[in-house]
């Protein structure tokens, strides 16, 4: 490294965090290393509101959007240095924006690295049954997919074997874009040609089949997968960074991604069953790499149906816009161009004809470009990771399991890593380039792919249907761009509206609209229990006081017709004994007067039916009475 460029690294704002790479000058520069490690706390960055964190800021007027997240992340590292910490809802995130400090993140990655879950799409593919793919899988549970799948995804000569297909798909599309140019010689909607041309090229992998995205008129089922991958991607972004209600709720924004996603695995998994089928039928491997899934004792067909739409979903959107991206950079610097085109002529006459895509993998300059083109529009524009153990980065305390994420973006465009990072050079990434690059920062632009064991599966894929498409089109046309500039965006969160907060905005308010009636809802149930309650306590009460007096009541009578009745019988008692006696006392005169003779008896018998008479009368109104009493 030459002593200007020493010079300027030591005045930049990672002065403190440069950790010089083997032999580099820059090893007495390492007590710039702050002397005690701070807490996790004490790490800068903008303060936000508890549950919410930094949320309100992306509504303010002229304040950091969310769909150029990545020049939040960029800015931010200027204001507040290598390290910083902002918070979202369900996500708080530690950017990282020196090289050599992400760099002991990827030195102390483990067996099974975890990054940032796509949890939308987790959630979908377990309230569907599915089980986690790839990508968002983690544990043993991906490990074990992992290894099955990169045997045939990451291993050169695997990947080689399809380039004689992929190469014809690359010919079909140079000869689409030559019948769609208009009569200025553009290609009107150039970035919907290069989706269809990703998937037909993707689809020679995963089905060693040609899907007919590049003819005439796309057919039905092709149509629709692109329309619903285009519309998968846009609701996705804004449920990532939302508070995640669809979990509990299914929102309006969570119905149009669960609709997108079921019509993608409807197609994909289509088309996987019948190669699968066909396969099958015909006792033969009509797609190698699905026969090879097929073929692993772990895996079953919905293992083999997950993994395929997998790679359509993660190989078409990547792909094509990284590809858009090399077009437009070669487009607006004629210079790159033309050098790329001699160094496919010169290549081609070495050949002695067309070049294979083994000979385009090799030519130093299109790989450049496509690097080149990367950094300074990264359409990964940052890599993350969860770390496994406590560690210590830039100075501050980083406890196990923090998100810490590399700001791609901001270091792809800072001119301290990057010579004139706004300028468009390939040959800074060419063993010949004007200035010796530092190692890590060379290193910087395998970062688009990923890291470790977790790095981008389909990178080889990618790599090698981009050197072929664009080596292709410059061999066949002179590309030009006569329009404004463009920059990057998130698109895929702009598109759905016309900024991804006001989908955060229409989330919440949504959320809000929601526990209100669930409030009002659960306020009406519980008033109509508690009246219902009361009416039933009053009721019962009324029941149970009546029944009891009513019971008194009839205990009382029958207590008075009993002391009725003993009163009665005393009475009789009373009654018989004083007859008893007046007869005692009539029978002694009776002695004096015997002589009565026969009438005398007559009268007796008179005396006996008249009383017998007036008893029968009396009880015949004792019991009226008591009759009377019990009613
Ligand atoms: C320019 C094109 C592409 C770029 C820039 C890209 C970038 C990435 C990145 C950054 C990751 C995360 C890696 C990590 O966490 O370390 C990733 C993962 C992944 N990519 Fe790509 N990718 C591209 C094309 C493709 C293609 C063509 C396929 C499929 C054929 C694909 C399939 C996947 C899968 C399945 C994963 C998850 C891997 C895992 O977690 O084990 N990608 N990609």
């Amino acid at each position: 490294m030459n002593r200007g460029k020493l010079k300027k690294l030591i005045k930049c704002p990672f002065r403190k965090t440069l950790e010089p790479f083997e032999g580099s000058p820059l090893s007495e520069d390492v007590s710039a290393e702050p002397a005690g490690v701070r807490p996790f706390n004490s790490i800068p960055g903008p303060q936000g509101l508890p549950f919410i964190g930094n949320l309100l800021e992306y509504f303010k007027k002229d304040g950091p959007r969310f769909d150029k997240l990545f020049e939040v992340h960029k800015q931010r590292s200027e204001e507040y240095g290598p390290i910083y910490a902002e918070s979202l809802p369900n996500f708080h995130n530690v950017v990282i924006s020196s090289p050599w400090e992400y760099n002991k993140v990827i030195r102390a990655e483990g067996k099974l690295p975890q990054r940032r879950a796509m949890e939308p799409i987790s959630h979908y593919r377990l309230t569907r049954g599915m089980g986690l793919g790839l990508v968002t899988a983690q544990g043993e549970e991906w490990y074990q997919q992992r290894t099955v799948v990169s045997k045939k995804m990451l291993k050169l000569n695997e990947v080689t074997s399809f380039a004689g297909e992929m190469a014809h798909v690359a010919d079909d599309f140079v000869t689409r874009l030559d019948s769609v140019r208009d009569a200025e010689s553009e290609v009107p909607n150039l970035e919907k040609e290069l989706f269809k041309w990703a998937m037909e090229s993707i689809a020679t992998f995963v089905f060693e089949e040609r899907l007919g995205c590049l003819g005439e008129k796309p057919t039905a089922v092709t149509q629709s997968f692109i329309d619903n991958l285009a519309g998968f991607f846009k609701t996705l972004q804004p449920l990532m960074y939302n508070v995640p209600v669809y979990k509990h709720f299914r929102t309006k924004l969570y119905k149009q991604f669960e609709g997108h996603s079921d019509k993608l695995f409807e197609i994909g998994k289509s088309l996987v069953e019948k190669k699968l089928a066909e396969m099958t039928k015909s006792g033969e491997s009509k797609s190698d790499f699905l026969q090879y899934l097929m073929d692993n004792k772990n895996m079953d067909s919905k293992k083999v149906a997950s993994v395929g739409i997998e790679m359509l979903i993660g190989g078409v959107e990547t792909v094509s816009t990284a590809t858009t991206w090399c077009l437009y950079s070669l487009a607006k610097n004629p210079r790159a161009q033309q050098k790329m085109y001699q160094e496919i002529c010169d290549a081609k006459q070495e050949a002695d004809g067309e070049l294979s895509a083994e000979q385009i993998a090799k030519l130093p300059y299109v790989k450049a470009v496509v690097k080149e083109a990367l950094r300074k529009y990264p359409i990964t524009y940052a890599t993350s990771r969860y770390t496994d153990n406590d560690m210590e980065i830039a100075g501050y305390e980083i406890p196990a399991g923090s998100h810490v994420q590399a700001n791609l973006y901001g270091m792809y465009r800072n001119a301290d890593l990057f010579y004139q990072p706004e300028e468009f050079i390939p040959e800074r990434w060419l063993k010949s380039g004007q200035q010796q690059m530092d190692p890590t920062v060379k290193s910087l632009s395998q970062l688009i792919w990923g890291h470790g064991a977790r790095m981008c599966i389909g990178r080889r894929i990618a790599e090698q249907e981009i050197h072929l498409a664009l080596s292709k089109i410059v061999n066949k046309f002179s590309l030009s761009y006569h329009h404004k500039d463009v920059e990057p965006l998130i698109v895929v969160a702009i598109v759905v509206v016309s900024a991804a907060a006001a989908v955060v905005v229409a989330e919440l308010v949504e959320v809000v609209v929601v526990v209100v009636v669930v409030v009002v809802v659960v306020v009406v149930v519980v008033v109509v229990v508690v009246v219902v309650v009361v009416v039933v306590v009053v009721v019962v009460v009324v029941v149970v006081r009546r029944r009891r007096r009513s019971r008194k009541r009839r205990r009382t009578t029958t207590k008075q017709q009993q002391r009725r009745r003993r009163r009665r019988r005393r009475r009789r008692r009373r009654r018989r004994k004083e007859e008893e006696e007046e007869e005692e006392e009539e029978g002694g005169g009776g002695g004096g007067g015997g002589g009565g003779g026969e009438g005398e008896g007559e009268g007796e018998k008179e005396k006996v039916e008249k009383e017998e008479e007036e008893q029968q009368q009396q009880q015949q109104q004792e019991k009226k009475e008591d009759e009377e009493e019990v009613k």
